[in-house]
């Protein structure tokens, strides 16, 4: 974050990724910019995170209710930066509240008032339903449409459309950091990507769903980041009804089944390297993958209901790149932590360089 580009390459953060969330360009301007506006910049993934927070909650609010919520504007609302912050509040609070004996919160009752105040004010985003009881209009078919379902409950609505804004949010921001981390790390890949954009695009400034169809390399760099960061490193299942074996093992009903993505999917036995990126592993015609080895988006009927929003979002923000990203030349590599999603264990420096 302390260090620029080379003063030749200017542009300013908004160029970058034309996502000029507002605390991100503060952050930017003070600590990397000193103030001015237009430089080179090292972009850190804290900083870089919040900017694409700002872009995929703009996204998923405009799938939500076919309205902004203003993360684009140069002044963003309060109350969506807020909302932003909640969502990671809460899942840094998840861990730490689920792993604490239950006495415990009344010694340490921090780290609960934190989770319920972040959960609060998501539910509080929701407060457009409220309106709707009260009789005013709302934009957005998708709320309206819960809204018009007489047989749910006001609590299911809020449930459910804070369910979605915050499932929707550090995942894909996660997601694009961590792909970008490693293009950065592999010049040659994301040279073979840039050439199958443009050769897709063929100077189209806008891509579309069937121009990403054409793309198979970027599906590929997404599902390898994917598969060695799987933001949601780890799942849970219950069989209620029967016992089950899986494998050598019986598990009796009712028993809680953790799965870890995270394990399998940089397992050597179905992925060769396993800690390597390799997209092309994704290319090969004659390879084939354990079905169930990489399964970043669940599997079956509670499997992600976002994927192919996230799968697009993911595509087209890495086509936005305009730039060659390269590392910053004194960071080391970055590993994974567990936050209830996965995330970097230290701030990724990254350079955008103009093409
Ligand atoms: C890269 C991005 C994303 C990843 C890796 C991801 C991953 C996952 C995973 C692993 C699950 C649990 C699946 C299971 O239990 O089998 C899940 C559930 C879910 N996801 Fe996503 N997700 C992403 C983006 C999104 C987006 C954009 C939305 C909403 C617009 C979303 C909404 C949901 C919802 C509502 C569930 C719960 C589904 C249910 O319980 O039936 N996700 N996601």
């Amino acid at each position: 974050m302390e260090r620029l580009a080379s003063a030749e390459h200017r542009f300013s953060t908004r160029q970058v990724f034309q996502l000029p969330l507002n605390p991100a360009r503060h952050i930017c301007k003070s600590r990397c910019l000193k103030g001015q506006e237009h430089a080179g910049f090292a972009a850190a993934l804290g900083l870089m995170s919040l900017t694409f927070s700002g872009f995929i909650s703009l996204g998923i609010s405009s799938v939500l209710f076919e309205s902004r919520i203003g993360c684009l504007e140069p002044e963003v609302p309060k109350e969506t930066e807020t909302f932003i912050r909640s969502i990671n509040r809460m899942f840094v609070m998840t861990l730490l509240t689920m792993a604490m004996p239950k006495f415990l919160h009344r010694v340490f009752p921090k780290p609960w008032k934190i989770f319920c105040e972040s959960w609060d004010y998501m539910f509080r985003m929701t407060e457009v339903a409220e309106k709707v009881s009260r009789g005013e209009t709302v934009e957005g078919k998708y709320l309206t449409y819960y809204l018009a379902q007489e047989k749910l409950s006001m609590k299911s609505i809020y449930g459910n459309v804070t369910e979605l804004l915050l499932a929707g949010v550090d995942t894909i921001s996660s997601t694009l950091s961590w792909s970008l981390y490693e293009l950065s790390r592999h010049p040659r890949v994301q040279a073979a990507l840039h050439e199958e954009i443009t050769g897709v695009m063929k100077g189209g400034a806008v891509p579309s769903a069937a121009d990403v169809a054409q793309m198979p390399l970027l599906k590929a760099v997404v599902k390898e980041a994917l598969r060695l960061y799987p933001v949601i490193p780890s799942n849970a299942r219950v069989i209620s009804d029967r016992d089950i074996q899986v494998g050598e093992y019986l598990i009796p009903r009712k028993t809680l089944i953790t799965l870890c993505h995270y394990a399998t999917s940089r397992d050597a036995r179905f992925f060769p390297e396993p800690d390597s990126f390799k997209p092309e592993r994704w290319l090969q015609k004659d390879a084939s993958h354990h079905p169930y080895a990489s399964i970043p988006f669940g599997v079956g009927k509670r499997s992600c209901i976002g994927r192919r929003i996230a799968e697009l979002e993911v595509h087209l923000a890495l086509i936005l790149m305009h730039f060659e990203v390269k590392p910053e030349p004194e960071q080391g590599p970055v590993r994974p932590m567990t936050r209830t999603l996965l995330v970097p264990e230290k701030d990724i420096n990254l350079q955008f360089v103009s093409r």
